[in-house]
């Protein structure tokens, strides 16, 4: 996978060079670039921003500099070989990032994010690359940022983690959270590790039966009361059946 970032803070997206995205592209796993979007302004003051039509509050991203900007790395990408770009537009206005969009976009060859700040991009620009490629405009969460670049260090990890041979242990995200299963839609229920006493906290006596039927059970129970308690909302989505199912199995 490919991955392009336009923005005016390439600083931003040094967490991108460490951990699991860091190893993902140190194995050629991902291949990252970040863009300065002010290489493409060509006045004294590196200008990317001006005041908005209709008046009102803050300043606008103008139009010019990011379309120089997308067409030289949608052209640098063709010209390395890449191909189908989706645009990933980070924005408080955009569609909530959930894990199915995760997946659908991990199993794309090549994802371009624009991280806006201010007010946002003028709308043109959407717009125009709207009509060349898939726009994806998404929102990490109900709150407002100063910019989209944390919502890119987000998705990028989110997606990274699903890509194959990422993760060291392949099981590690079929039991995710919000990854489709018996636990589908569930919040993870807590884990433990040794030592087995810690400042006069033991672990739960099941963890230590060694009965996997009784394991798995407590662990949906644990999982289930932890999301009726934080994400009821949850609760209605997922499948009792899966448990019923499950439960036989155990
Ligand atoms: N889930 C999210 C995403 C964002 C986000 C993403 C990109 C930008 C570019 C600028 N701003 C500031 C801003 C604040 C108010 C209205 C418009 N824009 C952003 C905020 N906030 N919360």
């Amino acid at each position: 996978m490919r991955l392009d970032v336009v923005t005016i803070f390439p600083e931003y997206l040094e967490p991108l060079n460490v951990s699991l995205v860091g190893k993902a592209r140190a194995r050629g796993q991902l291949d990252v670039h970040v863009h300065d979007l002010r290489a493409w302004t060509y006045d004294r003051h590196n200008t990317v921003d001006d005041t908005p039509y209709g008046g009102g509050p803050g300043m606008v991203m103008k139009t010019e500099p990011w379309g120089d900007a997308l067409d030289t790395v949608l052209a640098d990408g063709y010209e390395a070989g890449s191909r189908e770009p989706a645009l990933i537009v980070p924005t408080p206005s955009g569609r909530p990032f959930t894990q199915d969009l995760a997946v659908r976009l991990s199993e794309r060859p090549w994802l371009v994010f624009t991280p806006a700040r201010y007010e946002g991009i003028d709308r043109r620009v959407i717009d125009e690359y709207a009509t060349r490629m898939p726009v994806y405009e998404v929102s990490i969460g109900d709150y407002v940022l100063a910019g989209g670049e944390a919502a890119v260090l987000v998705v990028t990890e989110a997606v990274a983690r699903l890509l194959p041979g990422v993760l060291g242990n392949a099981e590690s995200h079929r039991d995710d959270s919000f990854a489709p299963g018996a636990m589908a839609g569930l919040l993870e229920g807590p884990v433990y590790t040794k030592p087995p006493g810690w400042r006069g906290r033991g672990i739960p006596e099941v963890l230590l039966s060694g009965h996997h039927g009784r394991i798995a059970r407590w662990r949906r129970d644990e999982a289930l009361r932890r999301t009726t308690a934080h994400r009821p909302d949850l609760i209605e989505r997922c499948d009792p059946q899966a448990f019923d199912k499950k439960d036989r199995e155990m």
